[in-house]
């Protein structure tokens, strides 16, 4: 005969019974009534924590000691808390109540890069919801402006254009790009309290821009954009995809970190323009995606040169093969040079990309040049020769 289930909101209190605010220690959590709703089902808990007006950063170790603290009891599954606001801009109600953290921030949290480890993903919960994911590659630059996010989306255009189901995830907390370039607008779906992505041109996306006013992400830190990552990756139904590329911010910050401790990336690949500054950023970014045992795919050079449309010459503006020789020295494949050509702006500027309006073009012919490399290495059979040589 099978055991009754034991876990039950008595248990979960009595859990919690010794917990104590960290900004208050003498206070206890449950003498407060910052336990806002507390929920069990099929062995999962859901807790929501009203944040009270402190710095977010104080209620994250909180917010984390419960969570992991909970998942520990007899019969339970998973546990997750949340953060809820006090107010908040989201679209969605039932989703912002989750999403975010209260809008006053009396501190920056510092972000420490150096204390990733790898063995951090080792202790970090399989993500359900990317169970139906097989392959997720992080597109990443060290400098901002570079052209992640347009490389992004017409690699994923070039490789959804060989059959691939390829989903994007828009991690850039800060400036998310993502749904304008694929004039992605509207109201996010929620289906049994999870996101369903949104589509354009055969791509899923999800974007914290679909969710919240642009302009209000931009001033969130430390433990707010450590939540939103997590929800970003935990509450979307991705459904089967072959591949999902994340488009990262720019640098080292809290995304990288809340990404690396949370999943195991199968690859990332670094853009960088030819200028000296943006490599030397791009070496950093490679640098911390090897402290986390992440295989580096590649570089790829983007606004490499000018393609004359008239006599298709190029010009190198910024000087020639300055990203392959880095790359070379760094021993990473070179995965390609990207032209500067005002109609890869002009494209992502209409939410038409340049890989969906002119797809034999010489532009999309650079995209699917990349794609065509990086192929082998989603299908699990190494990296096609690179042009390293
Ligand atoms: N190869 C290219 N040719 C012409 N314009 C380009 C090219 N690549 C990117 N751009 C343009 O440069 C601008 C910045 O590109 P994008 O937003 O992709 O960069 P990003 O690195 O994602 O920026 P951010 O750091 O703000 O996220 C955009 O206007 C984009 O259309």
């Amino acid at each position: 005969m099978n055991n009754p289930i034991s876990i039950n909101r008595q248990k979960v209190k009595e859990a919690l019974k010794d917990f104590t605010l960290p900004w208050s220690p003498h206070i206890r959590l449950l003498d407060t009534d910052l336990i806002e709703t507390l929920h069990i089902e099929n062995q999962k808990i859901h807790i929501t924590l009203k944040v009270p007006n402190v710095d977010p950063a104080q209620v994250e170790p909180l917010r984390a000691k419960i969570e992991h603290h909970l998942s520990q009891l007899k019969d339970v599954e998973q546990a997750r808390v949340f953060m809820n606001a006090i107010s908040s801009g989201l679209h969605d109600p039932t989703i912002s109540k989750r999403l975010v953290f209260p809008p006053k921030q009396t501190g920056h949290t510092k972000s420490d890069t150096t204390s990733i480890k790898a063995n951090n993903i080792k202790n970090a919960k399989p993500i359900e919801t990317l169970n139906s994911v097989k392959c997720v590659i992080a597109i990443a630059s060290g400098k901002g402006g570079v052209g992640k996010s347009s490389t992004t989306v017409n690699l994923a255009i070039a490789l959804s254009q060989k059959g691939l189901k390829v989903g994007i995830m828009d991690a850039d907390i800060y400036g998310p790009s993502i749904p304008h370039m694929l004039d992605l607008k509207g109201k996010v779906e929620v289906r049994d309290h999870k996101l369903i992505p949104m589509t354009a041109w055969g791509i899923s996306a999800i974007s914290i821009g679909m969710l919240v006013p642009t302009n209000q992400a931009v001033i969130w830190r430390g433990p707010m954009v450590m939540g939103a990552v997590k929800q970003l990756l935990s509450d979307v139904k991705w459904g089967e995809l072959d591949i999902m590329l994340i488009d990262m911010p720019p640098g080292t910050g809290d995304v990288q970190i809340t990404l690396g401790q949370s999943i195991k990336l199968d690859g990332a690949i670094m853009v960088s323009t030819p200028q000296d500054i943006a490599l030397l950023d791009a070496k950093r970014g490679i640098s911390l995606f090897q402290k986390t045992r992440t295989p580096i795919l590649g570089i790829i050079e983007n606004m490499s040169y000018f393609l004359c449309p008239r006599c298709q010459e190029k010009t190198y503006i910024f000087g020639q093969d300055g990203v392959k020789k880095e790359a070379k020295a760094l021993n990473i494949p070179f995965l390609g040079e990207i032209p500067i050509l005002p109609a890869i702006r002009t494209a992502s500027d209409e939410g038409i990309p340049i890989t969906v309006q002119q797809p034999d073009g010489p532009e999309s012919q650079a995209y699917h040049a990349i794609a065509d490399l990086i192929y082998p290495a989603i299908c699990k059979t190494g990296l096609a020769n690179s042009k390293n040589s």
